[in-house]
């Protein structure tokens, strides 16, 4: 008994989800770095947002934004609304799980901030509800997602879609994207 071919075929996906993201969506993330550091350069912030191991990429990427990723520069203004658990609680509580990103948006997004939106399926709820208000509030919208059919990829203004089934490969697409997304913006202030 041993685990030799769950790792050559993870091994395998990976592989096969990195083709696909080289493929398809160098030109979004281009697009998407300079979103973000024209919104930075303006004075506006980064709003991210995920559930289960996308909330832990949203914190993530946050993290190297208002920190620091490769290189000494001012700090950046990104926000995960995956953090605060009295909001998670208390709108959750009281308003819905669907809600509990939609209202921190409601509260916290601006006119020319951006928003990066994991989500795999493309299909979660809570994150179509949070797309929408941003998109009333006037932020503009990444979407990062893993299934072609997913509600999230027509609602995006920049939509960076890996076509994997394993959730797992498609989030280890995701923050590689995050990173090279990092080291992109960083490299302008
Ligand atoms: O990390 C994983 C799987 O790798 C899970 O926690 C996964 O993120 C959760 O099932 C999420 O609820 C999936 O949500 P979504 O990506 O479809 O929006
Ligand atoms: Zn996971």
């Amino acid at each position: 008994m041993n685990f030799i071919n769950l790792i050559n075929n993870s091994i395998l996906d990976h592989v096969k989800a990195l083709d696909c993201l080289k493929a398809n969506s160098i030109s979004d993330i281009n697009t998407a770095g300079l979103k973000i550091s024209n919104a930075f350069k303006q004075g506006k912030k980064l709003l991210l947002i995920g559930n289960g191991g996308s909330a832990a990429d949203a914190q993530h990427i946050a993290a190297e934004f208002t920190g620091r990723f490769c290189k000494e520069r001012i700090a950046l203004p990104a926000i995960a609304l995956t953090t605060d658990t009295s909001a998670l609680t208390a709108i959750g509580n009281d308003y819905g799980f669907e809600q509990i990103f939609a209202r921190q948006i409601e509260a916290l997004g601006s006119d020319g901030d951006v928003l990066i939106a994991f989500s795999t399926s493309g299909n979660s709820p809570n994150i179509l509800k949070a797309v929408e208000i941003a998109k009333h509030k006037g932020l503009i919208i990444i979407g990062m997602s893993g299934n072609e059919e997913g509600k999230l990829n027509i609602l995006c203004d920049i939509n960076i879609n890996i076509n994997h089934k394993n959730t797992a490969r498609i989030q280890e697409m995701h923050i590689l994207i995050g990173h090279i997304l990092c080291e992109s913006v960083e490299s302008l202030f």
